[in-house]
């Protein structure tokens, strides 16, 4: 009796829980599944859609290759028998799918199966016939859309600036591919105010029906506004890839009047970035081209509707200066603040540039943060980039640093901001003296031990002059010559009071 009940529960093991598994991962069970699909495909009547690779003049069929992305892409292209695997020469990293001829790809979509064959240079959809009306439009809809996602996230971002007004000129814009090492999770902004722009800029992209019935143009502006070097361009740099998007860089000083303003906006694409940097200054201008009512047109006129899906983003370190026209919504949708660096950013700093959570002069960087003193990210960054081989020397120049900004008076960039007479008093946050102790001052100091070198020019930094911690560095080129002016230009234009010192990053 007990041999009867044991057998009758091996037997019950056997059925459902032994063969299922065995026939699920074996050969035998995709033979039985596969002969069961023909089987039943057999009670039905089929029609058959071919999309050849080219048309009758030769021409290639746009569809075809929306297929080959689009089948590429399904779960189901790894379970073919065999398949036939392509890396192209632009980028032999990506290995591209496509089927043989005799094989077989099938598909669901709306709970309907459908098959696709490659009969030499055509595809041929299969599907019921009774189901065509349900989904075949939708269906073809759904691929093309999903094969222009994958093309829009593998194409290569290009950077586009407008040239001189020349009139031998073909277009206003000259194109280079866009490589900045820059993304959004590199910024070094607050984690949830980068997820929230990425979030925003997601929902823009599926947004486009919203937008069209609401009768609006498809586009969203934001405005990224902070001192100068903490991160407004390299955050820019981050959207584009985040969005696959050209990046349109305006040079205002390129531009000869509003209508050559317009004219620039008519030359982009669609799916596209529209940047203009440093618009507080530009309108500060007194002979500028440009006038307020063309900018203002330019953000959201009527000539902002030639052309969708584009975002445009605007730069300025002090949102006050600027007209409140151009900040309104619709010109301007999401505000984001770069700050100064406080201690949270400066952790982050560290860790990415030094590889240090934690470090014994930790404390005392807080602390010094505690009193108000703070660095851009850029000169934060910059000191670490100099000394990456030493943490310590690192943050023991940035404690330096720090002090020189905060130390001799204890009065912190946030007290100033309150006080503007004092930014122009050349109190902490101004330009310090070339002779002041302290690594960026050091910096400063360089201009005059200039040599000559053949034909570069060489700085050379020597740490033991200032703190006795600063690393020492050559700096051969032009461009080198030219981060020292952008530290110089940085401090004088704290100095001017052009700063926003609104304290954390903010979301408007
Ligand atoms: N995440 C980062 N980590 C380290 N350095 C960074 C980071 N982001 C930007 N930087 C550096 O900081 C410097 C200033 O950045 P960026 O040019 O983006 O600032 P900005 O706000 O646009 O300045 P400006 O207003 O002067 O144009 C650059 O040299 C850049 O390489
Ligand atoms: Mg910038």
């Amino acid at each position: 009796m007990i041999l009867i009940i044991l057998l009758f529960f091996l037997s019950l093991v056997l059925t459902f829980w032994l063969v299922p598994r065995v026939l699920s991962r074996t050969s035998i069970g995709h033979f039985l599944h596969s002969r069961w699909r023909f089987i039943e495909e057999c009670f039905h009547t089929h029609q058959f859609y071919k999309i050849p690779k080219f048309n009758q003049h030769m021409q290639q069929n746009q569809l075809f290759h929306r297929v080959v992305t689009y089948l590429n892409s399904l779960p189901s292209a790894g379970d073919l028998n065999s398949v036939n695997l392509f890396s192209c020469n632009n980028n032999p990293n990506e290995i591209t799918l496509v089927i043989n001829n005799d094989q077989v790809f099938p598909d669901v979509f709306l709970g309907s199966r459908v098959y696709w064959t490659l009969d030499n240079d055509c595809f041929v959809l299969k599907m019921r016939r009774k189901e065509k009306r349900r989904i075949l439009s939708s269906y073809l809809q759904h691929v093309c859309k999903i094969a222009d996602e994958i093309e829009q996230k593998g194409k290569e971002i290009k950077l586009y600036i407008n040239a001189e007004n020349e009139p031998e000129r073909n277009g206003r814009w000259i194109s280079t591919p866009f490589k900045h090492p820059a993304t959004i999770d590199t910024a070094m902004i607050e984690t949830d105010l980068k997820n929230k722009v990425k979030a925003d800029l997601e929902s823009f992209l599926k947004a486009k029906p919203y937008y069209h019935r609401l009768g609006r143009v498809w586009k969203r502006s934001y405005l990224l506004y902070g001192p100068s070097g903490t991160g407004k361009s390299s955050f820019i740099a981050g959207m584009a890839k985040f969005l696959c998007y050209d990046v349109y860089d305006v040079d205002m000083s390129k531009v000869t009047d509003d209508a050559d303003l317009k004219l620039l906006l008519l030359q982009t694409t669609c799916k596209s970035m529209i940047v203009v940097e440093d618009l507080d200054r530009y309108m500060l201008e007194k002979s500028k081209s440009v006038s307020l009512s063309g900018i203002l047109n330019f953000m959201d006129g009527i000539i902002s509707s030639c052309g969708e899906e584009r975002v445009m983003i605007f730069t300025v370190s002090n949102k006050e200066q600027v007209d409140p026209a151009v900040l309104r919504p619709g010109r301007i949708d999401f505000r984001i603040h770069f700050p100064f660096c406080d201690f949270s950013a400066f952790k982050n700093i560290a860790n990415s540039h030094l590889g240090i959570k934690e470090h014994k002069l930790f404390p005392q960087v807080e602390e010094i943060f505690q009193t108000g003193a703070s660095l851009t990210p850029a000169e934060i960054g910059e000191i670490m980039v100099s000394n990456r081989g030493s943490p310590t020397r690192a943050l023991k120049t940035v404690i330096n640093a720090l002090n020189t900004h905060s130390g001799k008076t204890g009065t912190s960039h946030k007290a100033i901001t309150h006080d503007p007479g004092h930014v122009s008093s050349g109190l902490p946050r101004g330009p310090r003296n070339l002779s002041q102790s302290g690594s960026i001052d050091g910096l400063v100091d360089a201009p005059s031990k200039l040599m000559h070198n053949g034909s570069s020019r060489s700085v050379e930094v020597d740490a033991s002059d200032h703190s006795g911690t600063f690393c020492t560095e050559n700096f051969h080129t032009g461009k080198e010559l030219k981060n020292l002016y952008g530290l110089l230009k940085n401090r004088s234009r704290r100095r001017d009071g052009s700063v926003d010192f609104e304290g954390e990053g903010k979301v408007g």
